[in-house]
């Protein structure tokens, strides 16, 4: 499988949301990545329920929802409602881990599980063939625009190893920090999705960045 491209909205302009969404919708991306914060699981918020309606509304391709919030069970249907292709929740922020992407799943959804950099990947052992995406964080999450954490290429190994050992089909998928110089690198070491906020949405050719990110050999 060539690799996807999942475009951040988080650093889309606000101002002019509906425009943004347009040109991904006309772009090589695959995917929306949708980033919703609670302001207590990580230090930012960011949109909610309304924000999200509208996004599905013009959106032509898969949301792939990122939630960054305690309790995210309490929300599983609204996402569900709102068109949600694939809804991952943080191991983080769950204590009934197993429960909580047997719910998602139940729903129709894609079951995604994601990964601050300091938690292992050995957390998924037990659950790795029954998840369809793991999510690594290469930045610590609640911000665009950060540095990205060189240590996140040996955890795709480690990732990569987990699950052709297991049999499972789970993507990975790096979101934080990737742009044109690492991608090659992240793709190479077995990332499946790339998420790139700051990178597309700061350029002066979004679309073009989109295309140069979807084209990308691994190096
Ligand atoms: O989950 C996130 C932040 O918590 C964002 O998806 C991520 O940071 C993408 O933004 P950028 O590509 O600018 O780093
Ligand atoms: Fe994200």
């Amino acid at each position: 499988m060539t690799h996807l491209i999942a475009p951040s909205l988080l650093s889309a302009d606000f101002t002019r949301l509906g425009e943004d969404i347009e040109m991904v919708n006309r772009s090589e991306a695959d995917w929306f990545h949708v980033d919703v914060m609670d302001g207590v699981f990580v230090p930012n918020i960011s949109f909610g329920m309304p924000v999200i309606k509208a996004i599905g509304k013009i959106a032509k391709k898969p949301l792939d929802v990122h939630l960054m919030i305690v309790q995210p069970e309490r929300y599983f249907d609204t996402f569900r409602d709102l068109g949600t292709y694939c809804l991952s929740i943080h191991a983080e922020a769950v204590t009934h881990l197993h429960r909580a992407v047997h719910q998602i799943r139940e729903l129709g959804m894609k079951a995604g599980v994601v990964l601050n950099p300091h938690t292992p990947v050995s957390v998924l052992e037990e659950i790795i063939t029954e998840i369809d995406l793991v999510l690594l964080m290469s930045v610590n999450p609640g911000f665009g625009g950060q540095k990205f954490i060189e240590g996140t290429y040996g955890k795709i190994g480690k990732l990569k190893k987990l699950i052709s050992s297991s049999g499972s089909s789970a993507l990975i998928e790096v979101d934080g920090g990737v742009d044109l110089n690492n991608a090659g690198k992240l793709i190479a070491a077995g990332a499946d999705v790339l998420v790139a906020g700051n990178t597309v949405f700061s350029s002066a050719d979004p679309a073009g960045t989109i295309s140069k990110l979807k084209n990308t050999v691994p190096v």
